[in-house]
């Protein structure tokens, strides 16, 4: 059984604001998927969708086996959702707000067990959370979640307002979902967090989705394996860097080159060329692409790779 499948989901405002365009997407059983796009690209607006918070304008989606808009009931049940822009009680205990979940999906867990799991000690679990700085409200949110220990964890930027130690703790809980058998749906703009955690990401740009692939296989398909950066004496006027095969970008910034090298090999290729015009070589430094390159490389990817055309 599939955990999350969409097929041509759409969301349309008015005439011509599509939030979700024609969105198919399978995330299987036991995946951390990760959910990537820029602010407004319709992240939010497929998750509500996938709960039936808002309707689509067409097309269809179906969680755990059941169809979003006839079985929300259902999949409510199964789905422990973190929301982005959830609103807590003020006046209520955090151990309240795990109660009145708990109530809600007519679970046994123990509160306490469930707010120690996500960090929230017992003076914690005591107090109002109109106490509560952002990272515990977010602790919170979280811990309300993982009530009745959902197959399907929907987290909607989960490392918001956090530190490093609970955006450490996050990836734990996800991780640990996952070992025991539950899926993720991890939608962030943290993409080293991301990267960390995520079996497969999909990354959707103005409602459309762009890219769907683990993150290696998205550096093959861009072909933006690896990048050398190269200091120099002296930048040369003709390195012709841009003809070795497996390059396909270079950039020079005062005596740094930069090059981005689709197959690992052409690195030593490109050390070699330079000495061969001369040039002394200071420094070099290599590395794989980041997540945040190929992000900006599938959400802005036409410019990118003009501005990159315009340096050689
Ligand atoms: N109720 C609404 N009426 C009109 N437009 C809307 C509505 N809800 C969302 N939109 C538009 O749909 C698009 C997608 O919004 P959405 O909130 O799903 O994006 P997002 O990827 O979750 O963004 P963010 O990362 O900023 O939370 C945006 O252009 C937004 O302005």
């Amino acid at each position: 059984m599939t955990a999350i499948e969409t097929d041509g989901l759409t969301k349309r405002y008015g005439d011509d604001v599509f939030a979700v365009n024609e969105l198919s997407l399978t995330v299987a059983e036991g995946e951390v998927f990760g959910f990537l796009g820029p602010n407004g690209s319709g992240k939010s607006t497929t998750i509500d969708m996938l709960l039936d918070y808002v309707r689509p304008t067409a097309g269809s989606a179906s969680v755990l086996g059941y169809d979003a808009q006839t079985e929300a009931e259902e999949i409510h049940q199964r789905v422990g959702i973190l929301p982005d822009g959830y609103s807590l009680y003020d006046r209520l205990t955090g151990r309240k707000h795990v109660d009145f979940a708990i109530s809600l999906k007519r679970t046994d867990d123990d509160p306490d067990a469930i707010l120690r799991r996500v960090g929230l000690d017992a003076d914690a679990a005591s107090r109002p959370a109109g106490t509560y700085s952002k990272g515990m409200r977010q602790r919170l949110a979280l811990g309300m979640a993982l009530v009745g220990d959902p197959d399907l964890l929907i987290l909607d930027e989960p490392s918001s307002g956090l530190d490093p130690d609970g955006i450490r703790d996050i990836r734990e809980l996800t991780l640990e979902h996952a070992r025991n058998g539950g899926t993720v749906f991890f939608s962030s703009h943290i993409l080293s967090q991301v990267e960390a955690v995520c079996d497969r990401v999909g990354i959707l740009n103005r409602g459309r989705l762009v890219a769907v692939d683990t993150i290696d296989g998205l550096r093959d398909s861009l072909g933006t394996g690896a990048t050398i950066t190269v200091t120099v004496d002296e930048v040369p006027a003709e390195h012709r860097l841009a003809d070795l095969a497996g390059v396909s970008g270079v950039l020079v910034d005062g005596d740094e080159m930069e090059v981005t090298c689709t197959d690992p090999a052409t690195k030593l290729a490109v050390l070699d060329r330079l000495r061969e015009t001369g040039t002394r070589i200071l420094d070099f430094d290599t590395n794989k692409s980041s997540l945040e390159d190929l992000f900006s490389a599938y959400t802005h990817g036409d410019d990118t790779r003009r501005a990159i055309e315009a340096q050689r």
